[in-house]
Formats: C-alpha cells, structure tokens, sequence
C-alpha cells in the first residue's frame, strides 16, 4: 500500500517515530513483519520471473527485515539463500531470525547467476560509516553481473541523512522504505541510487509522523495553488509590477528573459531596467514588457517613490558591476522583494551576511558554483547534508535560498525546507536560471510571502520544463509557463 506522506524525516527523526511507536501500542517485531512482508510483495510483483532470491542480511534491524522477507519468499514458493551474518541476541531482528532459521553463507561466497534478484537488508537506517570491504567486492560483483537489486528501507552504503553514499554503495533498482520517505531518499544522488521508490504503511499511526522538522517535498501544500486568483476587481497593478535590472548590451539577453518569464508567471507589469548603452537593444526586442532607462544610483533611488514597484531581480547578465550593491540596499531599503541570481550573488561574495540586517523580502537563487562562493564553508563541512546547508545559508543571510540543481531545496532562515523533485534534466540549459529568477520575482510581485513564492516559482519553472519540448532552449521554456 503506497502512502501519501510528503514530509521528510532523517532516519534520527524516523528513528524517534519507530520508538513512540514501539512504546506505543505496537510491538517492533510486528513493524518488522509488516515490513518484511511487503518487500516480498514487492519483489513479487515486480520480479515475477525471480529464479532465486539472494537475501543480503546485516547484523541490525534491516537485516531483521531480510530474515522476514526471506520467510515470505519461500513460502510462496521461491528458492532464496541468505548471505551475510546473524542479528545479535536478544533484538527484533534475533526474533526475526529465529521466525525462519536456517543457513547463512558467508558474504564472499556469493557469486551471482542468471536469473537472481539480490534483495540488500544489510544497512538502512543504521549506517554510520563506508561498508566492510566484503561488502564492497559483493557491490562490485553484483553490478559487474547486472545482478538486478531490490533495497530494503535504502540502497546499503548510502546516507538516508545526506543522499551521498559513505563509501561504495549497491545501486538499486526498486527501493521500499516505510512510513515515509528519508531526506537521503531525495537528495542527489540518493534519488538515483535508490532506483524506483516505494513507500509502505507499516501501521506507524499517521498522528505519530510528527516531528519538529519541517521538511516537506515542494507541492502545493507548501504554497497554495501555483496562481493567485483573478477576478472581476483585479487589475494588473493589483498583479504586482516587476523590476528587472538589465546588464550592459553585450549581456542584456539575460534580463530579457527573467522579464518575460516573469510576465507570463503572472506579474502584472514588468519593466526591464536598462543602463543608457542597453537602452537601443532592448527596444528592438521588448514588446508587452516596458522599459525604462536607469543609469545610476540616483536614478533607482528616485524611480522607487513609485511605490507600487513591488519586486526587483538583479543580477541575470548584470555583469561584475559596482552598482549591483548599491541597487540591492537602495531596493531592500525601500523595503521592496528582491531576488538576486547570477552576478549579483558573486558581487556579494566575501560579504552575503550583510544583507541579513534587511529586513524587506530576499531571495537568493545559487547554482552549486554561486554557493560554493558564497559560503564555502558550509559546502566543505561533509556532514552538512544540502538541506542543512542551504538552511544555515537562509539563516545566515536572513533571506530564502533557492540551492538549485536537480534536486533544488528552498530554505527559510526559520528552518521551513522543501525539496523540489520533479524537474526534467532538460532544464540543464543557459538561460533556464535567468528564467527561474523572473518566475521568483513574478512570484513576489503577486504579494506572495518569500518561501511560498519561491516554491510556488521552483514548481512552476519544473512544470513548464516538463511541458516543454525535449530539446528545449530557455526561450522554449518561457513559452510553456
Ligand atoms: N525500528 C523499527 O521499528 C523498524 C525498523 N526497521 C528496519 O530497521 C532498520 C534500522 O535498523 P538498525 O537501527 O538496527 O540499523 P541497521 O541499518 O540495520 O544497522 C545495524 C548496525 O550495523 C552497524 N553498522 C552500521 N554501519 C555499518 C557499516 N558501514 N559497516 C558495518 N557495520 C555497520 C551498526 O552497529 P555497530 O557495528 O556500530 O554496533 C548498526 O547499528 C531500518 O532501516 C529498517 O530496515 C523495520 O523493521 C521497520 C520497523
Ligand atoms: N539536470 C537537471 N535536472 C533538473 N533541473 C536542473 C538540472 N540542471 C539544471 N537544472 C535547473 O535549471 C536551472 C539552471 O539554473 P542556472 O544554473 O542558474 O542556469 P543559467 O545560469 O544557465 O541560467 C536551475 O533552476 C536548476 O535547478
Ligand atoms: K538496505
């Protein structure tokens, strides 16, 4: 039974969960065999021409789980060898055993034949540290054999924590994990690793998946429906008007894109920024999006008693400029929503935390490359799953990060998180962040508060990237918002 569950925990969370549960009415032998039970379901439906079933079994509770699946299996009649060692006295999983004894060879003696489905209970949730060196040469020989994998709870060698693997670790074909998905589940490469996921109802209550963690996947839940009602009484500027800076001519394409992006994500009006030398180029190019010519500081500072000016983008094709700082404090200081991207997060290199004294809404969009510049610390601190990371950037910096990539997490500095897993490879384009950024900004012109725009924004651009040709270009991509 698939369970609809969007929150994420970390197996420590997930831990708590199995023990409230436990200390509650239900008793861990009878989690372990409704767990078991549904990875031989599993390995049924999807395997029905299995000749053997090669059941891996480690020393703790996702071995357990292998000696249930191991019973399941040979009462339906499929010839299944365990491989690995016996669970330690006295535990649910000694339980487990002891439900189905029999022989347990040694891991090395494994040698893969045609025809097996090799079923990983050796680490889940327990992993602290790289697999034993047995358990490396098995992980290379199934793979060398295109031994077909099935893992329980998660693929033996990863992290369900961070999504990155401690050492060599099985990639799997199908993985069935219970109660609800593991942060490790999603991150990258752990989505990969894990192959196809499922999740199962163990009979963990829903009241007990609780936890003060607030990590969800990006859906609606997070942000309301993807486009603030239109009605009768709306008018564009009730839409919001957008702002975005254009860099100079050679580099003014990027602008035009986060423009028009953000006109089509619903901004009412959006008009492109323009340094007097850029001024001409756009005019050849804008249409529905206006234009406006701003030189300098003065200019901005003046152009802001407007006051229905509601958001601003800087940096697509900005360039290594001077005025990118003094743009952000003049916006931020007029207390208008301000989505830097591109250039102007490099600008802000050695000093991001000093925009955490704003207190208007700010929204950082990093590439792996932008985040390593500008906290290069949290990027090298391997304990740090992306989550963690993108969290601490939020809080330092006082603004939402979008930490993008294919598995983009949207962090609050109060600790809300969302990770973003549904958008296509094709997005691996120039100009898909230039177009991102605009969605953001639209997002915030339509009065949204900073989090749910940015995750409005994430989901939207990852939809349109799905409706779009395969061999889109970011022009494509605008067109399909
Ligand atoms: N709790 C529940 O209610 C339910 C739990 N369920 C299942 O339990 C699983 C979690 O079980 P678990 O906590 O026993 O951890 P598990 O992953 O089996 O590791 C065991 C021990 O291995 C060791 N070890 C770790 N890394 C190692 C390494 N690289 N190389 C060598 N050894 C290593 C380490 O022990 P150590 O050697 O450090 O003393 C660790 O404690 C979960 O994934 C799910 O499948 C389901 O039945 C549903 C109900
Ligand atoms: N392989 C991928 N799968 C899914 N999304 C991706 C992938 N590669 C890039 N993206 C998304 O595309 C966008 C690229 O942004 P960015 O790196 O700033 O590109 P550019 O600078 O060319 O505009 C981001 O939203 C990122 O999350
Ligand atoms: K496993």
């Amino acid at each position: 039974m698939a369970i609809e569950n969007t929150r994420l925990f970390t197996p420590a969370a997930m831990g708590a969960v199995d023990r409230a549960a436990i200390d509650g009415s239900l008793s861990g032998p009878g989690l372990m065999e409704r767990a078991g039970a549904a990875v031989a379901a599993s390995a049924l439906e999807h395997w029905p021409g299995l000749k053997r079933a090669i059941i891996l079994c480690g020393p703790g509770n996702n071995g357990g789980d292998g000696h249930v699946i191991a019973r399941h299996l040979a009462r339906a009649g499929v010839p299944v060898e365990r491989f690995g060692m016996k669970p330690r006295e006295g535990t649910d999983a000694a339980w487990a055993f002891e439900s189905f004894p029999g022989v347990i060879a040694a891991l090395a003696d494994y040698r893969p034949e045609a025809g097996d489905l090799i079923i990983d209970a050796l680490f889940g949730a327990g992993l602290d540290r790289a697999v034993p060196d047995e358990i490396a040469k098995l992980i290379e020989r199934a793979a060398n054999a295109g031994t077909p994998v099935l893992a329980v709870d998660l693929p033996s060698g990863l992290s369900g924590y961070s999504g990155r693997p401690t050492g060599p670790c099985f990639r799997a074909d199908r993985t069935v994990t219970f109660a609800a998905l593991k942060t490790g589940h999603v991150l990258l490469p752990g989505r990969d690793l894990c192959g196809e996921l499922e999740v199962v109802d163990i009979g963990i209550p829903s009241r007990l998946l609780a936890n003060d963690d607030p990590v969800v996947l990006n859906d609606p839940s997070v942000y309301g429906t993807t486009s603030p009602a239109i009605d009768a009484s709306s008018h564009k500027y009730a839409r919001g008007h957008l702002v975005v800076f254009s860099g100079p001519l050679i580099s003014s394409g990027a602008s035009r894109m986060s423009a028009q992006a953000g006109l089509r994500a619903g901004a009412g009006l959006v008009t492109v920024a323009s340094p007097p030398g850029a001024v001409m180029a756009q005019s050849a190019h804008l249409t529905a999006v206006m234009q406006r010519s701003v030189g300098d500081a003065d200019a901005l500072s003046d152009w802001l008693k407007d006051d229905r000016l509601a958001a601003f983008v800087l940096g697509p094709g900005f360039g290594h400029n001077e005025l990118v700082k003094d743009y952000a404090r003049i916006v931020l200081e007029a207390g208008r929503a301000l989505v830097l991207d591109a250039d102007g997060l490099t600008a802000f290199a050695d000093t991001i935390a000093d925009l955490s004294s704003f207190d208007a809404p700010k929204v950082l969009t990093p590439h792996e490359g932008e985040f390593r510049r500008l906290f290069p610390d949290l990027l090298d601190d391997d304990a740090l799953s992306k989550i963690d990371r993108a969290r601490r950037a939020a809080s330092r910096v006082n603004a939402i990060v979008v930490y993008k990539g294919a598995d983009t997490v949207i962090a609050a500095p109060d600790g809300r998180a969302a990770i973003n897993c549904d958008a296509p490879s094709k997005l691996a384009t120039a100009g898909s962040g230039d177009v991102l950024a605009g969605i953001v900004g639209a997002s915030l012109a339509n009065g949204r508060p900073p989090f749910e725009a940015a995750c409005a924004a994430v989901a939207l651009h990852a939809e349109a990237a799905r409706r779009a040709p395969d061999h889109m270009t970011a022009e494509d991509l605008i067109a399909a918002i």
